[in-house]
């Protein structure tokens, strides 16, 4: 096992509000941060690749992944199965790697309340109006307009769970956002994993203190 433990850093939204454009800039500014491919029943949209954004799956499979005690986290989200496989996970964060999770809010409470609770960072993005988020949705040009519409009615259901999160973040200007998200990773990889490491430093120095005497 590496010397210290990874991160495990969770952003959620209501749909559209940009977690998953936010997402891929974190992991191109971050080349060793690991990404948490989840497992679905949702059918891919276009452009998606099994393994890549998600491992999709049937109902049958993925129920007895849950069965098995396979993963870290699940829901039912938008009347689909979504889950967090465990095994790459413990695997990433005992190497010392930080991992990146795109999940909805009761996937944040789990991952909190799991065992891996003390190595979470989780970040909620806000959208900048819901008129914007319906306009965010639209323009993506993945969803049909019932899926948009069901989103769009679920969306103040995961907003109203803002308050569970360690850092929000209004993502109007994306490139805002992007930054901010940046400087509070920095600030928790600091403060978690290089402080600590200082206590040594420390101790020297109050040996050479004591030793001025
Ligand atoms: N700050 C922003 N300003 C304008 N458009 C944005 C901004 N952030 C993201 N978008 C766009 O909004 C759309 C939705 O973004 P994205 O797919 O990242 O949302 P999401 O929160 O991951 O949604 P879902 O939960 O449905 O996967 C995309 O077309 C994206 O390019
Ligand atoms: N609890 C979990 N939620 C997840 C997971 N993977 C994705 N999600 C959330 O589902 C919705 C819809 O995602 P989409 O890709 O169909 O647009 C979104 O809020 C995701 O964050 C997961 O493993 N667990």
């Amino acid at each position: 096992m590496a010397d210290r433990r990874g991160l495990l850093i969770i952003l959620s939204s209501p749909s559209g509000a940009g977690k998953s454009t936010l997402a891929r800039r974190l992991m191109a500014w971050d080349s060793d941060l690991e990404f948490s491919v989840s497992a679905t029943t949702r059918a891919p949209r276009p452009g998606e690749e099994h393994g890549r954004e998600y491992y999709f799956q049937t109902e049958d499979a993925f129920k007895q992944q849950v069965a098995d005690g396979q993963m870290l986290e699940h829901a039912h989200v938008f009347g689909n199965f979504y889950g967090s496989p465990a095994g790459p996970v413990r695997a990433s964060i005992n190497a010392g790697k930080d991992v990146l999770f795109d999940v909805d809010w009761q996937g944040e409470v789990q991952i909190r309340n799991s065992d891996l609770g003390k190595h979470a960072l989780s970040i909620f993005i806000l959208p900048p109006s819901i008129t914007e988020l319906q306009r965010r949705l639209e323009t993506r040009g993945q969803d049909s307009e019932d899926v948009i519409g069901k989103r769009m009615l679920k969306s103040w259901d995961e907003i109203s769970h803002w308050g569970y999160y360690d850092y929000v973040l209004v993502n109007d200007d994306l490139g805002e956002t992007e930054e901010k998200l940046k400087t509070i990773v920095s600030a928790e990889r600091m403060r978690r994993i290089q402080q600590p490491r200082l206590q040594d430093h420390v101790r020297t120095l109050q040996n050479q203190f004591e030793g001025l005497s």
